[in-house]
């Protein structure tokens, strides 16, 4: 389930919110690059996402909407690659106006990203279930052997 910030924030209601994010496996996190505030703005969901997920779960992209506004940029591209290299997630401009930039390629992004963190945690946790099964073998052994 993919989430877009603009559509989270709106809900009014915290917890209906909370329960958007705390369900949502992916993210793309928009600001307009003709407004510096909803650039300045992504920290504040990034802090939101990390307090309602586990920080090492969430998911996201960064994209900077409405590229056809060249004249009226606030945001340049690379301030946008920079927050975007902090943030370790991958890096869009593109425009839902005029189609440019790839927002088709950031959603294969984000789904592959999604995609690849779901397999190494379910290796993980097969992994520790296999360990604890293990043990309940050994300690078992030993009672039988004892
Ligand atoms: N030129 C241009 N306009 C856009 C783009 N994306 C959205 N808009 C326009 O921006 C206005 C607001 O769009 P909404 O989809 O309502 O977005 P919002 O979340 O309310 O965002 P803002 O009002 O822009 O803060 C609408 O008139 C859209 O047509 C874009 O990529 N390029």
């Amino acid at each position: 389930m993919i989430f877009y910030f603009s559509f989270v924030l709106s809900q009014e209601d915290p917890l209906q919110r909370e329960g958007h994010v705390r369900w949502g496996e992916g993210f793309v996190i928009v600001y307009d690059i003709t407004d510096r505030g909803s650039f300045e703005d992504v920290m504040y969901f990034k802090n939101l996402l990390d307090e309602v997920k586990k920080p090492k779960n969430v998911t996201f992209i960064l994209v900077g909407n409405k590229a056809d506004l060249t004249h009226s940029r606030q945001v340049s591209t690379e301030e946008g690659e920079r927050l975007a290299a902090e943030l370790s997630c991958a890096f869009y401009e593109c425009s839902a106006c005029t189609g440019e930039g790839n927002i088709t390629d950031a959603f294969y992004e984000l789904c592959r990203e999604i995609r690849r963190r779901k397999m190494i945690q379910g290796k993980t946790r097969r992994r520790s279930s296999t360990t604890h099964v293990k043990q309940a073998i050994n300690k078992m052994l030993t009672k039988i052997s004892s």
